[in-house]
């Protein structure tokens, strides 16, 4: 039994995602956010859309458990050994989840300026009805889902410290996004654990 059950969906249907809420104390949420920001390998993110070559304001790192390629937004990334900061928060997500991950992409958004738009991750790789775990660290954010056909819409606010798990259909049946805002001036760091089927 997990420790954190008494969670609900917040998808009304076709898909299932749990906000545990806080998992980490507001110490350790900042001494993690802290670590993170000077010992990742933080690069800006790169996209080939319609033959144009995007580069974002936001940065990314992938690490995982092997040199895993990891292709999307016609990218291709290789994945970095994990560190000791990142094992630790591997751990503790498996813990609450019952949950093995294989990888970890993170996001810094340097101010509330930046986000990211409308997506489902629903690449091969995932495999189908795959589960994401979602730790958020630093600036609170919403973070909004949007289902593809009746357009229905759930926000949450993302609190430092906390786990949002995307399972079951969600990745096949919703959106979900960071809307940018001018009101958060601060830095987050969101690491979206995942599991690579090849
Ligand atoms: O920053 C977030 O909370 C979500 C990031 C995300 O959706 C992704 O990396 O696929
Ligand atoms: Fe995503």
């Amino acid at each position: 039994m997990d420790l954190f059950s008494n969670t609900t969906n917040l998808l009304p249907y076709d898909g299932e995602t749990l906000y545990y809420g806080h998992i980490l104390s507001i110490s350790e949420a900042n001494r993690y956010f802290e670590a993170l920001m000077h010992n990742i390998a933080w690069q800006h993110d790169e996209a080939i859309i319609y033959g144009k070559h995007y580069i974002t304001k936001r940065k990314v790192a992938w690490y995982g458990n092997e040199n895993y390629n990891y292709t999307y937004s016609n990218t291709t990334k290789q994945a970095l050994p994990w560190t000791p900061e990142l094992i630790a928060l591997k751990q503790l997500v498996e813990n609450i989840t019952g949950t093995q991950f294989n990888s970890c992409l993170l996001n810094l958004y340097h101010t509330g300026e930046e986000g990211m738009a409308w997506h489902s991750d629903d690449e091969k790789a995932l495999g189908n009805n795959t589960i994401i775990a979602s730790l958020s660290l630093g600036a609170a954010r919403k973070f909004s889902f949007k289902h593809k056909k009746t357009a229905e819409k759930r926000d949450i606010i993302l609190e430092p410290g906390s786990l949002l798990v995307m399972q079951g259909t969600t990745q096949t049946h919703w959106l979900h996004r960071l809307p940018p805002t001018k009101t958060v001036k601060n830095a987050r760091i969101n690491l979206t654990f995942r599991s690579i089927v090849y």
